[in-house]
């Protein structure tokens, strides 16, 4: 079953996304997706290519937001796809069932979809509001992941939720109780002057009640 705890990279220049992603990376994180907005293709390929040489020295899960053919190309171990990037069956058509792939929802009727189309984990959100991402879709909350948390048991649908948007450390024991699988945080990881014990905090939450 995938890690529980992705950190979702920041930074403006590449020098700046490789220091984040490193941080993360040493102080107990260890799945990474690397998003790097409004960067030249140069820039983001040498990005994604240092840090799939990082991500296997640290035996982390290295996937890539939104780009499947930059995936491919240095063949990541998958990608974050959101509702309007592209779609999940062409994806898989490109990447082949090796690979991750990851879909963005935020109502019931996303899951089923990304899930028919052969979707690996769902990202749901966002939980609350964050600056993180320019373009939120309507704000779940707690109660949000419930409903469709209960829905999905209803229906029989196991594949792996993620919690995302705004997600701070005192959120975490109760997002699980929901039924959430993990989580993906970007700010909370990337702002913190104690990493370690903050990583450690959450791994502890995300896989202290977890019956193996
Ligand atoms: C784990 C996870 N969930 C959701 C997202 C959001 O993806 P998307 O909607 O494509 O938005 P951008 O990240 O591309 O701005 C994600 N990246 N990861
Ligand atoms: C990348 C992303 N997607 C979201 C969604 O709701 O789809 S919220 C979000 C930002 C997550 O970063 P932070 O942990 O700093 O809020
Ligand atoms: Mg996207």
């Amino acid at each position: 079953m995938f890690n529980r705890l992705q950190y979702i990279s920041q930074g403006n220049t590449v020098e700046e996304q490789l220091y984040n992603i490193h941080q993360a990376l040493d102080h107990g994180c260890d799945w990474i997706q690397m998003r790097f907005k409004n960067a030249t293709s140069e820039d983001t390929f040498t990005l994604a290519e240092a840090v799939k040489i990082l991500c296997q020295e640290y035996l982390a899960t290295f996937i890539i937001n939104d780009n499947v053919a930059l995936a491919n190309e240095i063949d990541a171990d998958g990608v974050h796809l959101g509702l309007n990037d592209m779609g999940i069956a062409k994806a898989r058509e490109i990447l082949g069932n090796s690979k991750i792939i990851g879909g963005t929802a935020n109502t019931f009727e996303n899951i089923q979809n990304h899930v028919q189309n052969g979707c690996d984990y769902i990202g749901l959100g966002p939980f609350r509001f964050t600056k993180t991402k320019e373009k939120l879709s309507p704000i779940l909350g707690l109660e949000g992941y419930q409903n469709i948390l209960n829905l999905l048991k209803e229906h029989q649908i196991k594949t792996p939720i993620y919690a995302i948007g705004g997600i701070l450390t005192e959120d975490v024991e109760s997002i699980i109780k929901t039924g959430i699988h993990g989580i993906a945080v970007s700010g909370l990881i990337t702002e913190s002057n104690n990493k370690t014990k903050l990583i450690t905090a959450l791994n502890e939450k995300l896989y202290g009640n977890v019956i193996v």
